[in-house]
C-alpha cells in the first residue's frame, strides 16, 4: 500500500542548543520519547557540508589489496566486504578514530605515497561533529533518567570507531538487500547519509520498516545502551535496502564499550517495575560470542548470553 514510505522517524532539532535552557529541556524530552518508542531519531544538527561521494569514492576505489591492509584485532573494525549474502556492501573502519594520529595512520596505510590531507581533514571534521552530537544525546539520556552523576564514567566507558560504508546500486529494477537486518550491539551509533538513502529502521512492535531522509544524521541506540538503561531505551533493528544505479555512502560514529569495562545497569535503573534484564557483561567477551556462536539476526543474542530470566 506504500504506507511504509509515509512513516517517518521523529526529527529532533539540535541546532544552536545550549545546556540549562528551556530548549535543552524540550529537546531532552523529545530524545527520551524517541529513544523509548523507536530507539532512534533523525537529528538536525549542522548543515552537512560534504558530499559523501566526493569524500568516500576515492577510498572505495582503491584496489582491494590496499583496502585489505586495514586489519584490526576485532572482526568488526577492519575491512568488510565480498560477502555472498550482501554483495553490494563494503566497509572500512578506524578504531579509536578520535585518538590523535589514528586517522592519519589510516590515511597513510591507504595512500602510502603522498597521503591524502583533504580526506584526513574531512573525516576529522565529520567525526568531531558526530562526537559532539553523541555527547549531547548521552548527556540527555542520563539527565532523563536522573543519573547525571554517572556522566563522566559513562562517557569514559566507550571508545569510538568511525566506519565508512559503501553499497553499490543493484543496477536492476529490483530493490536489493544492502545490509541484513540487525541491532547494533554497541552503545550509541550515529550515521550520516547524503542524498542516496537506503537505511531503514524497524518499528519497535511490528514488522514495518521506516525509511530515513536524505542528508540526515540518524541517531540510534545499541544493545549496550539498552542494557545500561535496563530497557528504558529501545535498540532498533535496521537494514539497508538499495535500488537503482547510484552507490550509497555512509559514515558512522560507533560509541563502543572499552575492553575490560563491565556493562552494568546503575542501581537507580533497577526497581520493582524494572527488574534487572541483563547480568553485568564484558562487551568484548560478548562480541566474541556474538560473532562466534550466536546468530547475528537473533533479537535475543544478549539475552541468550547474560539475560536474567
Ligand atoms: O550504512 C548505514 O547506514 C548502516 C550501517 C549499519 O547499520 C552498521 O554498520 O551497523
Ligand atoms: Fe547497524
Amino acid at each position: 500500500m506504500g504506507s511504509e514510505s509515509r512513516m517517518k522517524l521523529p526529527v529532533i532539532d539540535f541546532s544552536n542548543l545550549k545546556q540549562e535552557t528551556a530548549t535543552w529541556e524540550s529537546v531532552k524530552t523529545q530524545v527520551s520519547e524517541a529513544l523509548a518508542e523507536y530507539g532512534c531519531f533523525e537529528a538536525i544538527f549542522s548543515n552537512p557540508k560534504y558530499s559523501l561521494v566526493n569524500v568516500l569514492q576515492q577510498l572505495f576505489d582503491l584496489p582491494l589489496q590496499t583496502k585489505l591492509l586495514n586489519k584490526s584485532n576485532t572482526t568488526y573494525h577492519g575491512y568488510i566486504g565480498q560477502h555472498a549474502v550482501v554483495p553490494l556492501y563494503e566497509s572500512l573502519g578506524i578504531s579509536d578514530a578520535l585518538v590523535p594520529g589514528n586517522i592519519e595512520a589510516f590515511v597513510e596505510l591507504m595512500w602510502s605515497h603522498n597521503g591524502n590531507p583533504t580526506f584526513c581533514e574531512s573525516v576529522r571534521s565529520i567525526s568531531e561533529e558526530l562526537l559532539e552530537l553523541n555527547k549531547i544525546v548521552r548527556t540527555m539520556v542520563l539527565e532523563n533518567n536522573g543519573i547525571k552523576k554517572y556522566l563522566d564514567e559513562h562517557i569514559d566507558s566507550t571508545n569510538y570507531v568511525v566506519r565508512f560504508q559503501k553499497y553499490d546500486g543493484p543496477k536492476t529494477n529490483e530493490t536489493e538487500l544492502g545490509l541484513v537486518p540487525h541491532i547494533d550491539m554497541n552503545t550509541l551509533t550515529i550515521l550520516f547519509q547524503d542524498d542516496v538513502t537506503g537505511l531503514e529502521m524497524q518499528k519497535k512492535d511490528g514488522d514495518d520498516w521506516i525509511e530515513t531522509s536524505p542528508n540526515s544524521f540518524i541517531v540510534m541506540a545499541g544493545e549496550s545502551l539498552r542494557a545500561w538503561t535496563n530497557g528504558r531505551v529501545h535498540a532498533p533493528f535496521h537494514r539497508v535496502m538499495m535500488t537503482g544505479d547510484k552507490a550509497r555512502y555512509s559514515i558512522g560514529l560507533f560509541a563502543v564499550p572499552k575492553s575490560g569495562y563491565i556493562v552494568t545497569a546503575p542501581k537507580e535503573m533497577v526497581d520493582e517495575e524494572h527488574p534487572l534484564l541483563y547480568k553485568p557483561y564484558d562487551y568484548v567477551e560478548f562480541l566474541n560470542y556474538y560473532y562466534g556462536e550466536a546468530s547475528k539476526t537473533s533479537p535475543n543474542a544478549l539475552k541468550d548470553y547474560c539475560g536474567v530470566v
